[in-house]
């Protein structure tokens, strides 16, 4: 009788509505606000939700006393996360944020395109409402951006080429990839520890240097020209920068790229936060028929002037199928369309520093140009730290003179020396006098060569340092190499 007089009294829509009342009340008189971040937004999956979960799961400032533990595939680091209800404080430039993790059963699946997951998912925030403004403007922010850092760093990262060609994959995307697993890093890199720092330095101004480019006005991106003998480490260099960075790789094959046209599209589809590298450039962009175009132009040569541009090797005799150009490669690197993303950085590398057109030498183009030299004494010290565990002292002291003396004459690459110390990585002494023996070998063999090796080296170093002269350099071994004339 009392139920239903009550039900009689308060109808159902006055039982709602004084829910209803009840709870602003309560949220009048609470200090906090509450912010609800499900799994599934609808049916869409919501990204801070995610992110929010990866964030949480790593965050240092976190505490909480019952976590789950996951690691998973692929990934190379364990991290935690919220049990039903559990509940986190994280601080936030020095305002506490409790986070509780809730999960429900779902209840009478509705019909859906895609099966839902059992549980409704979900993290419920509480702040201050005095912070309320602070969580808005940048706690979220911060918390998608960390969870892009996490993931990049537990990812495997990609090694992207387009050895396909132009040709599209199921999804649109002209890139193939590997998972990318290059063990060198900045430590086994063995050069001058000086340059290293200073590329290192170079390296993470870079990445930290948003706000230098936005106030500056430049585009976000970088260019390293990596040039030297075969087998100094060139290639290693990119692998460290990339493990350095946490940075994707792509590989770009220019003999497969057939026109400027795909050669953009090819950029388009790059991410952010990757290194794009051109490996041999020398090779990729034919200068051989720029003598014809250097007789119309003469003295202009140091800058590309919209001439006649020169091809892709093999592009002559294939009927016109690669006709990608040099100011092509230029507009990819530098132009316009080299904005589209940010973050980016171009690697070119080349044995012949002298061979390259001065356009691509010219100050602003490549931002640093690394010279990869020989095995010097301090690169040798970090090989021998490398493959025989010789620390510093470790080594006898006359055997290290001796070592020192004759490695720069040598002219040896980390690459050959690498190979006599694997050879006999496992008899210490007898590696360390092979290499002496080696090294002195050399150091004959370069004295009856009359030191044709150094002069070689010093030409490099001179097309470099002035792009003017270089430019003449190239003309001139462009006009005596030129026995491949254009039809
Ligand atoms: N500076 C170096 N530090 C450590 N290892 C090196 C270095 N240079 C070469 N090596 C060793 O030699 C091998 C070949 O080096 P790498 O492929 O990096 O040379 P490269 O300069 O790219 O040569 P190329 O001009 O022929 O492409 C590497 O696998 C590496 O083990
Ligand atoms: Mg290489």
């Amino acid at each position: 009788f009392c139920q239903s007089l009550l039900h009689a009294v308060f109808p159902a829509e006055l039982r709602v509505a004084s829910l209803k009342l009840l709870s602003r009340v309560f949220n009048l008189c609470s200090s906090y606000c509450y912010y609800d971040i499900t799994e599934i937004d609808g049916v869409n999956t919501n990204e801070l939700y995610n992110a929010a979960q990866l964030y949480l799961s790593t965050s240092a400032s976190i505490t909480g006393s019952r976590l789950s533990l996951t690691r998973a595939t692929n990934s190379t680091a364990v991290t935690f996360g919220l049990s039903n209800s559990d509940n986190l404080v994280d601080v936030f430039l020095g305002v506490p944020v409790l986070w509780e993790h809730v999960i429900t059963p779902r209840q009478n699946q509705t019909f859906s395109w895609r099966p839902l997951p059992e549980d409704k998912r979900g993290f419920t925030l509480r702040i201050k409402k005095k912070d309320k403004s602070l969580v808005l403007d940048s706690y979220l922010d911060h918390i998608m951006d960390k969870a892009n850092e996490i993931r990049r760093k537990n990812q495997d990262r990609f090694l992207y080429t387009n050895s396909r060609g132009g040709s599209l994959d199921s999804r649109g995307h002209p890139w193939e990839s590997v998972p990318f697993k290059h063990p060198s890093t900045f430590e086994t890199l063995a050069m001058d520890p000086l340059k290293k720092e200073e590329i290192m330095a170079d390296l993470n101004d870079f990445v930290n240097g948003q706000s230098f480019y936005q106030k500056t006005g430049r585009a976000w991106k970088r260019g390293y020209l990596l040039y030297g003998p075969p087998g100094t480490g060139k290639s290693s260099m990119i692998a460290a920068m990339a493990n350095h960075l946490g940075y994707d790789i792509y590989d770009l094959e220019l003999t497969e790229v057939h026109n400027n046209s795909d050669l953009r599209k090819l950029l388009m589809k790059t991410s952010s936060k990757s290194i794009i590298v051109i490996e041999d450039i020398d090779c990729s962009i034919n200068l051989t028929n720029r003598k014809k175009n250097a007789g119309d132009a003469p003295g202009r040569n140091h800058h590309y002037d919209g001439g006649p541009l020169p091809e892709m090797r093999g592009g002559g005799d294939d009927g016109g199928g690669n006709s990608i150009t040099l100011s092509g490669l230029l507009n990819f690197t530098d132009g316009l369309w080299s904005c589209c993303g940010s973050e980016r950085i171009f690697v070119f590398t080349t044995n012949h520093v002298e061979k390259l057109d001065p356009a691509l030498l010219r100050s602003g183009r490549m931002d640093m140009h690394i010279f990869m030299s020989y095995c010097s004494f301090p690169s040798l010290k970090i090989l021998l730290k490398n493959y025989l565990a010789y620390g510093e002292g470790d080594l006898d002291e006359m055997v290290l003179k001796e070592l020192g003396e004759v490695v720069d004459d040598a002219q040896m690459t980390p690459a050959d020396i690498s190979e006599v110390l694997i050879k006999n990585r496992r008899d210490k002494d007898k590696a360390v006098n092979e290499l002496l023996e080696a090294l002195k070998a050399r150091v004959e063999k370069n004295r009856a060569n009359g030191g044709l090796m150094r002069e070689e080296e010093e030409q490099e170093k001179r097309a470099l340092e002035s792009p003017k002269q270089g430019g003449d350099e190239l003309q001139e071994s462009c006009n005596k190499s030129d026995d491949n004339k254009p039809n």
